[in-house]
């Protein structure tokens, strides 16, 4: 039939030059890398027990044995990529692969390991960088999101599905098992710039700040309240399913910061999962925002730094923005926080 496959999509967009021919290398090593974590999590507990914790390091999420595993497919597909250090959520400083190599790969090797024993969707995000002439070690990363060659992320779902952009739009291809390759099944995704399904994780509702408990507040009272119309909520808990579905059909995907301890800045780390969920969101055309400036323009200074992340369909990304500029005036919304005439119409 006539879906192209990654390959072939690749081999099109290679022409052009050196550089484009090296992601594309890097970006077959780690698709073929995906295929073989489909194929491992695709057996369940028949292929082990992946959802054991085995580590509990620090300031970082617990460490599953999928992680690790997962991580160290990653690492060894790359070893005969022209790629010159890994970063990844598995591992606290980057990894040194071919040092005069042309790209820097940042990676969530597993993104919803908390679903992995509940047979929900989870997945691989990846980012390409070029490599840094001057700086190595963890300042070679420290790019903003707009300086991104190639981003995407693989959902291990009831299909599995690639999501890809290098900058020309954003391609979903999904796996063909028979043939064992990735196809093209949508051609320059364009995600309605309107919608009204959100995702947020509501139970830390009571953390959130104004802007997110103003804007969330309105989405629920739907139909009796200012929008004039019903929302409908949605939350996987496993970011590369939730963004995949608003991609899909629509939506905004909230994860802002928030007034606890250490979520200040939210729980969504900025280099590899806001950069690539944000430019594969933009290349869509929807939006991806801290709250206060676009996501690819924020310039990282740690390898592991968090963003709030706001992402989705335009026209509700740009609301909560407003919101946040104050732009978006208050009618009396104060009894739900207790802050009478706090927030006002502005001029
Ligand atoms: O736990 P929540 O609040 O539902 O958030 C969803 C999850 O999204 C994540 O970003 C998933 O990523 P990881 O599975 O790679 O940690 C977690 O940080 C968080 O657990
Ligand atoms: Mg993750
Ligand atoms: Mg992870």
């Amino acid at each position: 039939m006539g879906f192209a496959t990654l390959k072939e999509y690749l081999s099109d967009w290679t022409l052009e030059g050196r550089t484009r021919g090296h992601v594309a290398d890097t970006l077959l090593a780690l698709a073929e890398t995906s295929i073989r974590i489909s194929e491992l999590v695709g057996r369940g507990e028949l292929g082990g027990k992946f959802g054991k914790i085995v580590s509990r390091p620090g300031e970082f999420d617990e460490q599953k044995e999928i992680d690790l595993l997962t991580n160290g497919m990653i690492v060894e597909a790359l070893k005969s990529a022209p790629v010159a250090a890994l970063a990844s959520e598995e591992s606290q400083q980057p990894i040194a692969l071919k040092p005069d190599a042309s790209l820097l790969v940042a990676t969530d090797p597993l993104d919803g390991s908390s679903n992995v024993d509940a047979n929900v969707s989870f997945g691989t995000i990846f980012s390409i960088l070029p490599r840094h002439p001057t700086s190595g070690g963890e300042a070679a990363f420290l790019r903003p999101g707009s300086h991104q060659l190639a981003a995407g992320f693989v959902v291990y779902g009831p299909h599995t599905a690639l999501v890809l952009t290098v900058g020309l739009g954003t391609q979903i291809f999904t796996l063909d098992r028979e043939a064992n390759t990735f196809r093209m099944t949508s051609r320059n995704v364009s995600m309605p710039p309107e919608t009204t399904e959100y995702a947020i994780n509501s139970s830390n509702a009571r953390h959130w700040d104004d802007p997110i408990r103003i804007y969330i507040h309105d989405c629920e009272n739907g139909a009796n309240g200012p929008r004039g119309h019903d929302f409908n909520m949605r939350w996987t808990g496993s970011p590369v399913a939730d963004v995949f579905r608003i991609l899909s059909r629509g939506g905004i995907y909230l994860y802002p910061g928030d007034r606890r301890k250490g979520f200040h800045q939210g729980r969504i780390r900025l280099i590899y999962e806001a950069n690539p969920f944000s430019w594969l969101i933009e290349q869509a055309g929807g939006r991806a925002t801290t709250g206060r400036e676009r996501v690819l323009d924020v310039v990282p200074t740690s390898l592991h730094q968090k963003t709030p992340l706001i992402c989705g369909s335009r026209y509700e990304v740009d609301r909560v923005m407003r919101i946040y500029s104050g732009q978006e005036f208050k009618v009396d919304r104060s009894p739900l926080f207790g802050r009478r005439g706090l927030f006002r119409a502005l001029p």
